[in-house]
């Protein structure tokens, strides 16, 4: 069975039970709903009848085992449908995109076999995640109104089912001493669902990573510690940790792995060479997450200079870099930062000369600057602090108007995620005029006023704030013009070209400038405190 081209799901059962049901429906299922007769596989194995399984006989839950190409990549153990949902979809869509070239096949590391009585579980998952993790998950009805949970102490569990399910949860990765940075997953459940739902439709990933920057001893104490852990439901058994990660961040050990660093083009090369800087930023494969031009004042290039200051070219550096704008850049990939110090090679062209001939250093080395004409953090902490001087973050508030359906609000969570928004608060809520007002005090006197109020009235709302630098105008950019007419016209990939209806029914809303921004944000929000930061 293990010869089978593409995935291979194995049911391994014992003897005085037989294959688990429910499971049996779920495979078959996935079987239609994937349709993938050549590449998914579903066969059931009783554990004393192969040797390789013994490990698993006398298991009182069933294991299932997912062999692709031959190679048993990773196991679940219990009968856990929306996680064993969840692999197979996700492994399915990993071969998928093989098949179509559009990603390489992953090195897997077979699992291997203990005995299951000495806790390898949770160690086979963790093979790769050397941090050791906790989730919490904060629960909807404290995202929403910050209110106490009512149903705490045993549950019973169709209630808890229907408050998990009453609205958004956020689910956060957290660790201890994190140089990394987790991601945090805003989980809308939808309240016609009573069962938790099982497709990956039902998760949008933010780009919200959270640093908990606090040492704990357990996440569940501090909590406890603080008069808030009715709010938040955590988990820090290894072995569901790693089940968790697998279900709501399957990117989860790529993405901890991805690194940002401040990258800086001086201003003579980013006048005469930036394509060919940009080319190889592209080749070697780093994303730009913002960029923007700077003239640095004297004080800022004494700073970042300091280092040669008592060179006898100090004057002519300083007066270099003050001559016209350089370019910062915020650049991320896997070992982003030192993948970019080593190619841009060392500080000053001498030492490039000595020792490394094919850095960019030496490629854009100029006659009369002796220092390496591009620059890059060195270390994380030291990227985080540039980052927020060069690109201090900034506050919006958005909506997203009740008419936006699951799916359009599901596109607009990923076009967020995708301009690097972090959604630093969101709550939905059906507005009522009080709240429209705080929102729109702008244009409460205007005739059109009242059909705006209807339109609000119409359903629930998604308020959010916003963060990123320059949040005011970006967001109003990936908005579009508020004619959705005009914006079919005028931007045609824009949130209102593609989701709006009419000018009420325009989908979403953005504060018009940072003044309103944070006006806005105070009311609504009443107990966040902006720090809309003018730009240096
Ligand atoms: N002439 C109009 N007729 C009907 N509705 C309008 C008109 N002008 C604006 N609106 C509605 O009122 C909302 C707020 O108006 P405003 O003038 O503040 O627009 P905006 O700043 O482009 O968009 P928004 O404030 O929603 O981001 C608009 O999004 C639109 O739905």
């Amino acid at each position: 069975m293990l010869q089978n081209k593409g995935l291979t799901v194995i049911d391994v059962y014992q003897a005085w039970c037989g294959p688990c049901k429910a499971m049996q429906t779920l495979f078959r299922k996935l079987k239609t709903e994937l349709n993938e007769d050549e590449i998914l596989h579903f066969v059931v194995a009783e554990a004393n009848s192969i040797a390789t399984l013994q490990p698993f006989r006398d298991n009182c839950e069933p294991i299932f085992l997912f062999s692709v190409n031959g190679k048993i990549v990773t196991k679940i153990e219990g009968a856990n449908a929306p996680l064993v949902n969840q692999k197979i979809i996700n492994l399915i869509n990993e071969e998928r995109k093989i098949a179509a070239g559009e990603m390489v096949r992953p090195q897997y590391h077979e699992i291997t076999f203990v005995d299951s009585d000495t806790e390898d579980a949770g160690e086979a998952f963790n093979e790769n995640v050397d941090q050791l993790y906790s989730i919490a998950i904060i629960k909807p009805e404290a995202v929403i109104t910050g209110k106490t949970i009512k149903i705490k102490e045993k549950p019973d569990f169709e209630d808890f089912v229907t408050l998990m399910t009453t609205g958004i949860s956020y689910i956060l990765v957290v660790s201890q001493d994190n140089k990394q940075e987790p991601p945090c997953e805003e989980t809308v459940s939808n309240p016609e669902n009573k069962e938790p739902k099982e497709t990956s439709e039902d998760q949008h990933e933010m780009a919200t990573p959270t640093v908990m920057r606090k040492k704990w001893d357990s996440l569940q104490e501090y909590l406890e510690r603080q008069n808030i852990s009715q709010f938040c439901d955590v988990e820090e058994n290894t072995t569901n940790v790693n089940k968790f990660i697998d279900i709501f961040f399957p990117d989860f050990k790529s993405i901890s792995k991805l690194e940002k660093t401040l990258a800086l083009l001086r201003p003579d090369l980013f006048q005469e060479k930036k394509e060919d800087v940009f080319n190889i930023i592209q080749d070697e494969g780093f994303k730009i997450l913002m960029q923007r031009e700077i003239v640095l004042s004297e004080e800022e290039a004494k700073t970042l200079c300091k280092e040669y200051e008592n060179e006898d070219y100090f004057g002519n550096l300083i007066e270099n870099m003050t001559s016209g704008p350089s370019l910062a850049l915020v650049l991320l990939r896997e070992n982003g930062l030192q993948h970019w110090k080593e190619l841009i090679g060392p500080s000053t062209v001498e030492e490039a000369k000595e020792r490394l001939l094919e850095s960019l250093c030496i490629q854009f080395a100029t006659k009369s600057f002796p220092i390496n004409q591009l620059y890059g953090s060195d270390s994380l902490e030291a990227a985080e602090m540039e980052i927020q001087y060069f690109f201090p973050p900034q506050n919006t508030l958005a909506l997203i108007k009740p008419h936006a359906t699951h799916e359009q609000r599901e596109e607009i969570f990923s076009i967020i995620k995708e301009a690097g928004f972090d959604i630093t608060q969101m709550k939905e809520i059906l507005l009522t005029k009080e709240q429209a007002d705080k929102i729109y005090f702008k244009i409460t006197n205007k005739d059109f006023y009242k059909d705006v109020l209807e339109i609000l009235s119409e359903g629930p709302s998604v308020v959010m704030i916003l963060t990123k630098w320059n949040a005011v105008s970006e967001w109003r950019r990936l908005m579009g013009p508020t004619d959705p007419e005009e914006a079919k016209l005028l931007s045609p990939d824009s949130i209102r070209a593609k989701f709006g209806i009419t000018v009420l029914k325009n989908c979403v809303h953005g504060s018009s400038n940072i003044q309103e921004a944070m006006e806005t944000i105070n009311r609504i929000f009443e107990e966040f405190v902006p720090e809309n930061s003018e730009e240096h």
